[in-house]
């Protein structure tokens, strides 16, 4: 059946199905659930204060505490978000655990439901120090195949069995709850973005083989970071800055949403350059951004897509992750700006660094 913008979500599952003859529908179903979650959450966030989900967890209320694993504060739509994500997908048959930013284990299927193959690992809520400013959120996820034993067996999850590459995602996704809410999705052939219908209710086909553009004049970095940041990032920025008359010989634009899943979708569409890269302002975190349900995915994304992801050392999905929780530095988007990045990682300084003079001129010095 050839695929339109009026196809749904549900018919570009049941055709990128036929790719596998074999398959059992069960990735599909975990999806189809993911997005009806994702749903949910967009109707949450769209009532804002009209709605008795907005501000932070009152911490008297909660068990723990007001702050999650990362010991970040907690909004209360953090946890809605997590508890929609978790109550969708528990009961499918479709998953054998799953794990979050907001839980410190991973989660169990309980044993009355039946358990499957498949491993769901997401961020319910990105970007959620701009809930109480309007600005645009997000829901992130990973789906990774659970190893052959807990297939085998229906034993218990425990944390290694989260601990992939990036490289072994089946699919990956996220939505967006901006003016439109959105849901990008990527099951291994290309990346394809849906827009939800309100009157529907349905997400709708409307971004078919999203490509990233290989250049781009635009970057992304939180620069109040600049004096912790390291030489090659440093150069790169200074580059940037540096504009036409620099050594780039071009002039560049600056964004930075502080929601990264809104970044990624900024990039997806456009083209440009994100960092959140390792830097030395606490030495405990290697880098912002959460590898197993951040980078990952969204790595993920950029690849399918023709972009590209890296820790700024080596591809972002060659990771070998060491923890569910992990922190990483990640530098996404256009190919030949991450592949420049990457290079500026490799290469001895150039001598202009060391030099007083362009330290002067530099922004962002020390
Ligand atoms: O405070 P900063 O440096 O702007 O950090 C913003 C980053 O933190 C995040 O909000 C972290 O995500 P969570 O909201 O899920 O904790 C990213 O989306 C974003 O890129
Ligand atoms: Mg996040
Ligand atoms: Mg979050």
């Amino acid at each position: 059946m050839p695929l339109s913008n009026r196809s749904t979500l549900t018919q570009y599952l049941i055709e990128e199905r036929r790719r596998f003859p074999n398959a059992s529908g069960a990735l599909n179903a975990l999806i189809l659930d993911v997005a009806l979650a994702c749903k949910a959450i967009a109707r949450a966030v769209a009532f804002g204060e009209l709605g008795d989900a907005m501000g932070g967890v009152d911490a008297a209320a909660v068990q723990g505490g007001a702050v999650n694993v990362q010991g970040e504060e907690q909004k209360k739509l953090d946890v809605l978000s997590n508890e929609v994500f978790i109550r969708r997908n528990e009961w499918s048959g479709c998953l054998a655990g799953m794990a979050s930013e907001e839980m410190e284990a991973p989660y169990q299927i309980p044993a009355q439901h039946l358990r499957g193959h498949y491993l769901l690992v997401f961020d319910p809520l990105d970007g959620s120090s701009n809930i109480d400013v309007n600005v645009s959120v997000g829901s992130i996820f990973s789906i990774l195949r659970a190893p052959q034993d807990v297939i085998d067996s229906g034993r218990d999850v425990v944390e290694a069995d989260f601990l992939q590459p990036g490289a072994a995602q089946i699919a990956a996704g996220y939505a967006l709850y901006g003016p439109t809410t959105m849901f990008m999705l990527s099951v291994g052939n290309g990346v394809a973005g849906f827009t939800l219908n309100p009157n529907l209710g349905e997400f709708m086909l409307t971004h078919a083989n999203v490509r990233v553009p290989e250049d781009t004049r635009e970057f992304a970095i939180n620069a109040s970071n600049a004096r912790f940041w390291e030489p090659p990032v440093k150069r790169y920025v200074d580059e940037c800055l540096a504009g036409a008359p620099g050594p780039r010989g071009k002039d560049f634009n600056m964004r930075w949403i502080a929601s990264m899943v809104a970044e990624a979708h900024r990039i997806l569409m456009r083209g440009g350059v994100f960092l959140y890269p390792r830097d030395t302002k606490d030495a405990s975190k290697p880098g912002r951004l959460r590898l197993l349900y951040e980078a990952n995915p969204v790595g993920f994304l950029m690849e399918q897509a023709g972009g590209r992801a890296s820790t700024g050392r080596q591809p972002v999905l060659g990771v070998a992750p060491s923890s569910l929780h992990q922190r990483i530095g990640l530098v996404f988007g256009s190919k030949h700006e991450v592949e420049r990045i990457e290079r500026y990682h490799r290469e001895p300084p150039p001598r202009e660094l060391h030099n007083p003079l362009f330290s002067e001129r530099s922004l962002f010095r020390d």
